[in-house]
């Protein structure tokens, strides 16, 4: 019963704490709360002609926008001189059961031009003339949704976040300006029937759009720039299905709210409501409140799992005497008649199990809406049907019965498929109708999904915010642990079973629990919206990669649940100590353990909860839910110490390599990095050896014990690619993703760039932009890389040229050709902060560099064999990586760990 236990404490939390406090919701948006609740104090005596406000529909005027301040800061805030309209991204769908919010939530930290990334754009000429630069519009997307029936709540939660002004980091909340003649975009009947009670509560107008229009806009916008948006559920098999751009239309949209309508879409707003039905979701929960006495609607859903429908429902072996119809193709158990037994008993309305009632409700309602669809397909020879609306909210029975109705009557030829986005559609179309929020030409890359918080504690629910700030993230996840359950309940899901004749026989396992309808609504997330992504053009076939290398199934799952569980306890210690080890650390560590597990044991029950889920979203899961907790680098000082003591070594190291012939250094570079990729915090199994030595005893030991060949060892074929075949065409430019701090980028990578330097080969080095355990970030590359070149003129001099390090002697020296140009040494960011890298969304920045290299150097198992193995590229590519997991070491190389994987793909 833990998800019963669970709502009420949600429902305490948006009674108490929630939206009264302004000043504890900015703690969570970083340095501009104080300054917004500076300003909402005084909002009242700021005079209301502070912006200037065309009181029509809200804009984004980026001209003549500029860094303001110091350009050295590390967060220059960006300017927006033209900038006078509020930009208030909220749309609203009032349907006839529930209303539908879209919000948008600008990144208060997005205008981050720290000095590397303005010099790295200099340097690949992306400065002021890159394609696009909405400095401001990377943010999130929420989508919450509360009862009409309770239009008061959804008021004071616009109100409380203060939305409809754009937020309370908005100019104009700051400024205090009154909200008159402010405009939000709404659709649905509601945009009609409530339009004045906005007016009067909140001093907003409601700008009216069409409910087709929206429902169609949405539904396009997702198929098109979600991945996998659209699943298939059969027999109770989630699959999600990858839609094709260019074969999308036309298809059957039907949206079932509390009416259904029935809509032929055949593109970008063109469309035909073609038909509709009244009985739909309304249909459900009202009949079925008069018959159960139920109080939610959920409560209905739930009952429906424990109810057998053959006591309501009259089969064809009711009529037949036990035996099928088998001339028309009708088993015995097929239903004849929903509710049809109910005639023929002498029985009242409260002699029958209330569970009954509902499922065969719920069957008798999802069957009619499915043949219905199918017929109007077949009406317009359309094989694709895709259902949107809250009465889906993703539940197993209602998407089966839907699935297995059109897949019966059709004979197999139309597909039943289901949008996890299921009844936002309206709202996010109404959210698009905004013109120059620039979203139009949003791509499937610039979309990151994310679910640190969103999916197991909020988002879906009635009336359930999403904890915009940590301490109402915090207290949530204390009161829950408090009670002591489990955020989502560990519920079996039934599965149907049919007869494959027409009919449903009744269902035999099912739940008893109804999952809460955050976790169960199929995973709406946020959305993040980084317009600064890209793909990366060097991949061979974007649309065919696929980042994760194993499949996270249950199996593999299990595996990894067990690996992160353990790894919890030191994580949060770290964590905490990182942050100072204050009380407030302690206090947000517990609430990331927290809400960390929540997700691993929703996880466990479903692993494809999330939509579809690698070990790449695993483990950057993780990451964010450091973030949302606002961990900033829990590694931070290890990084540090291992840096330093890798530093000072490395001169030696270098002198070593450098008294070496060019193939035996060829050699001691690849096993360098090899070797120094054992720093790995993210293996158990290195962790436990840190313990036992110094960095350096411990590199030299992993180097000693470097025997070839090598598990895949293809070493000598990029040497002879290096140092026979085209000696005299070195490759031109180099991307070296990197991997870790210390001793892995200092002696394992940085040497390897300087032998490639050293070659005529520019180097880029790739670092994540985020922090992700003990990876090296691209932020931290200049600082280790000017400590480095104080030692080695090549990389001094690579730097001076890539713009790390300033040479203090420019413009001293006499006679500037005593110093011969080098060729640069840069470094870039990924756009990440995971240990893995998935290349469909990649910083711009590493997009630009990219197209001018001829060799990809992978290093490190996250972004070499956990994602990567297998991706193809359009050059010539190194994989270099030391395996430090038994398992994975067995099911891909058939070998153990501390093997070692060099693996060389030249292009043909
Ligand atoms: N928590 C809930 N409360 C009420 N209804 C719910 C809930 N969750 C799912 N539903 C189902 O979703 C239906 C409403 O779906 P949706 O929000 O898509 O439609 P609507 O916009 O309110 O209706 P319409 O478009 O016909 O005006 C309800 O009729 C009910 O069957
Ligand atoms: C009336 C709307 C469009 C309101 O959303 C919806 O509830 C609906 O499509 N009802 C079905 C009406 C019919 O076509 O029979
Ligand atoms: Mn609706």
């Amino acid at each position: 019963m833990a998800a019963n236990n669970s709502e009420p404490i949600l429902e305490e939390e948006e009674g108490g704490g929630r939206g009264v406090k302004l000043e504890a919701e900015e703690a969570g948006e970083g340095k501009a709360g104080a300054a917004a609740a500076a300003a909402s104090a005084s909002a009242t005596q700021a005079p209301a002609t502070m912006l200037h406000r065309s009181g029509s529909r809200p804009q984004l005027d980026l001209s003549g926008a500029a860094i303001h301040g110091n350009l050295e800061d590390r967060n220059p805030t960006i300017l927006l001189p033209n900038q006078s309209d509020d930009i208030s991204h909220l749309a609203l769908d009032i349907g006839g059961s529930l209303i539908k919010l879209v919000y948008f939530s600008r990144h208060a930290e997005h205008s981050n031009e720290d000095k590397r990334k303005i010099s790295m754009k200099r340097k690949l000429g992306m400065f002021n003339g890159g394609r696009r630069s909405y400095p401001i519009l990377g943010g999130r997307l929420h989508f919450v949704k509360f009862e009409t029936g309770k239009l008061n709540e959804c008021l004071d939660f616009i109100s409380s976040k203060q939305l409809h002004r754009g937020g309370v980091d908005s100019p104009s909340w700051r400024s205090g300006a009154q909200p008159d003649n402010i405009v939000i975009k709404a659709t649905g009947g509601g945009a009609f029937k409530y339009a004045d009670l906005f007016k009067d509560r909140l001093g907003v107008s409601l700008e009216k759009e069409d409910e087709m229009d929206c429902l169609v806009a949405g539904a396009n916008f997702l198929l098109k720039s979600i991945r996998h948006e659209a699943l298939t559920h059969m027999d109770g098999q989630k699959e999600y299905v990858q839609i094709d751009q260019n074969d999308l239309f036309p298809f059957l949209l039907v949206n079932v709210g509390s009416g259904v309508s029935i809509i032929k879409v055949d593109g970008h707003g063109k469309f035909e409501r073609v038909s509709g039905t009244n009985v739909g979701g309304g249909t459900y929960w009202g009949l079925g409140r008069l018959m159960t006495k139920c109080k939610s609607f959920d409560e209905l859903l739930e009952l429906s799992q424990r109810g057998d429908n053959s006591t309501i429902d009259m089969l064809v072996g009711d009529i037949y005497g036990g035996l099928d119809y088998s001339k028309i193709g009708l088993s015995a158990s097929t239903i004849a008649s929903s509710f049809g037994k109910t005639i023929s008993d002498n029985k009242e309305l409260s002699d029958y199990r209330p569970e009954d009632i509902s499922l065969s409700l719920l069957r008798m309602i999802s069957y009619n809406i499915g043949q219905i669809s199918y017929l109007n397909a077949l009406r317009y020879g359309l094989k694709r049907i895709f259902f949107g609306g809250f009465f889906i909210r993703g539940h197993a029975y209602t998407m089966d019965a839907i699935s297995f109705a059109i897949h019966f009557w059709s004979k197999g030829e139309a597909k039943a498929m289901f949008l996890r986005h299921e009844g936002f559609l309206g709202a996010l179309g109404a959210f698009m109708s905004y013109e120059k929020h620039g979203l139009d030409d949003l791509r499937i890359h610039h979309l990151v999904e994310r679910f640190p918080m969103g999916a197991p504690c909020v988002g879906g629910k009635i009336h359930g915010p999403p904890l915009g700030d940590l301490n109402e993230k915090i207290s949530w996840m204390e009161k829950f642990v408090q009670k002591g359950t489990q955020i989502t309940a560990p519920v079996p899901i039934g599965f149907p079973a049919t007869t494959g004749m027409g009919g449903f026989e009744r269902p035999t396992a099912k739940g008893d629990i109804l999952r809460s309808d955050a976790s169960a609504a199929l995973n709406v997330g946020v959305l993040h919206l980084v317009p600064t992504l890209d793909v990366f053009p060097l991949l061979e076939d974007p649309k065919m990669y696929e980042p994760n290398t194993i499949d996270l199934d249950l199996d593999e799952f299990k595996y990894w649940f067990k690996v992160l569980s353990d790894h919890l306890p030191d994580l949060v210690n770290k964590a905490v100590a990182s942050e100072g080890g204050t009380d407030d650390a302690k206090r947000r560590g517990d609430a990331f353990a927290h809400a960390f597990s929540a997700h691993l044991a929703r996880l466990m029950e479903e692993p494809a909860a999330y939509g579809k889920f690698g070990l790449a979203n695993l483990l950057e899961l993780r990451e964010e839910c450091l973030r949302e907790f606002q961990f900033v680098d829990a590694y931070v000082s290890i990084k540090q110490r291992e840096n330093e003591a890798s530093l000072a070594v490395l001169p030696d190291l270098l002198m070593e390599l450098d008294s070496m012939n060019e193939e035996a250094r060829l050699l001691a570079l690849i096993e360098g990095v090899l070797a120094a990729n054992i720093f790995d915090w993210g293996s158990r199994a290195c962790v436990d050896l840190y313990h036992k030595g110094t960095i350096i005893e411990i590199y030299r030991m992993s180097r000693k014990k470097m025997q070839r060949p090598w598990r895949i060892d293809d070493f000598d074929m990029f040497k002879k690619r290096m140092l026979a075949d085209k000696k005299d065409q070195p490759y031109k430019r180099a991307l070296l993703f990197v991997d870790n701090s210390g001793a892995d980028v200092v002696l394992g990578m940085i040497p390897l760039a300087r032998e490639l330097l050293r070659h005529g080969t520019e180097v880029v080095l790739v670092a994540n932009s985020l922090p992700a355990l003990n990876d090296v970030t691209a932020n931290e590359l200049p600082e280790i890389v000017a400590e480095a070149a104080k030692h080695c003129g090549i990389l001094r001099k690579a730097a001076e040229a890539g713009g790390l390090i300033v040479d203090a002697m420019a413009g001293i020296r006499d006679d500037p050709k005593d110093e011969p140009v080098s060729v640069p040494l840069m470094v870039v960011e990924n756009g990440c902060g995971s240990p893995c890298i998935d290349f469909r969304q990649v910083s711009s920045e590493l997009a630009v560099a990219a197209k001018d290299a001829d060799l990809l150097i992978l290093e490190g198992m996250g972004r070499a064999l956990h994602t990567n193995l297998n991706a193809r590229v359009k050059c010539d590519t190194l994989k270099l990586a030391m395996i430090k997991n038994q398992r994975l070491a067995e099911k891909l190389f058939n070998g153990n760990i501390y093997d070692c994987i060099c693996k060389f793909e030249p292009v043909p």
